[in-house]
């Protein structure tokens, strides 16, 4: 049995972070993924197009799809402004049980709602479970294939406004095409593409900013 990757990183947080401290947090889990073992984090150099994003649109509301260790929570979840809120989805009990406990150890869970379950599911009770109107930001960043049918699904249940900012994790490694191709070309939404590499490594890949225009 032993302890998963997940359990891991979270040592190295405990170990390495000091509690209530969310940069502390954040390079314990980008040294453990350079120096002892990657994980699918969105990293340091993605992290910053994340933050400069993030300080942007300075959202109230916002929901990230694809939790994992809680990384790139954390990393939005420090830039919130006051009263600002984030919802994140996660479907394996074993990534959001972790995740729990790294938002806890930067000193965010009051901003953080970590949500069990699978996106599709929850997505249609987003408003009536937490009282959401619209989101300001949405980060994609769980499984690729999921990206198109969730961003059709947050547009049918009106969760998206005029304005909403939408950014894609790994739009070339592992890579989603069908999504990049409807956001490029629908003219509901304006995108750009900021390149960079995957977390960690040399490969390339990049986030999709995608503003909903309604
Ligand atoms: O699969 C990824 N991320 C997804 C995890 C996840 N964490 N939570 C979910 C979830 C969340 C709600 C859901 N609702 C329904 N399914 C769901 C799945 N999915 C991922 C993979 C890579 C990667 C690149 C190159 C490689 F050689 C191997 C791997 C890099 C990345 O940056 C990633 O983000
Ligand atoms: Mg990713």
């Amino acid at each position: 049995t032993g302890t998963t990757r997940p359990q891991r990183l979270l040592r190295a947080v405990q170990e390495r972070a000091t509690r209530g401290d969310s940069e502390s947090v954040i390079a314990a889990i980008d040294h453990f993924c350079r120096h002892q073992e990657w994980a699918m984090n969105v990293g340091d150099e993605k992290g910053f197009i994340l933050d400069s994003v993030v300080s942007e649109v300075s959202p109230q509301t916002a929901l990230e799809l694809g939790t994992y260790c809680g990384y790139s929570t954390v990393r939005i979840a420090r830039l919130l402004p006051p009263g600002g809120h984030l919802i994140t989805l996660e479907f394996n009990p074993n990534y959001a049980a972790v995740a729990r406990q790294v938002i806890a150890w930067a000193g965010l869970e009051d901003m953080v709602q970590v949500v069990e379950g699978a996106s599709g599911d929850w997505i249609p009770h987003l408003r009536e479970h937490f009282g959401i109107e619209s989101f300001d930001f949405v980060f994609l960043d769980h499984w690729k294939e999921l990206y198109l049918p969730d961003i059709k699904l947050l547009e049918e249940c009106g969760l998206l406004r005029k304005g909403t900012v939408l950014l894609a994790d790994n739009v070339v490694c592992p890579g989603t095409p069908d999504y990049l191709e409807y956001v490029r070309k629908s003219q509901s939404y304006e995108s750009h593409y900021f390149g960079s590499h995957l977390e960690y490594t040399r490969a390339e890949d990049g986030l999709e900013k995608s503003v909903y225009l309604g």
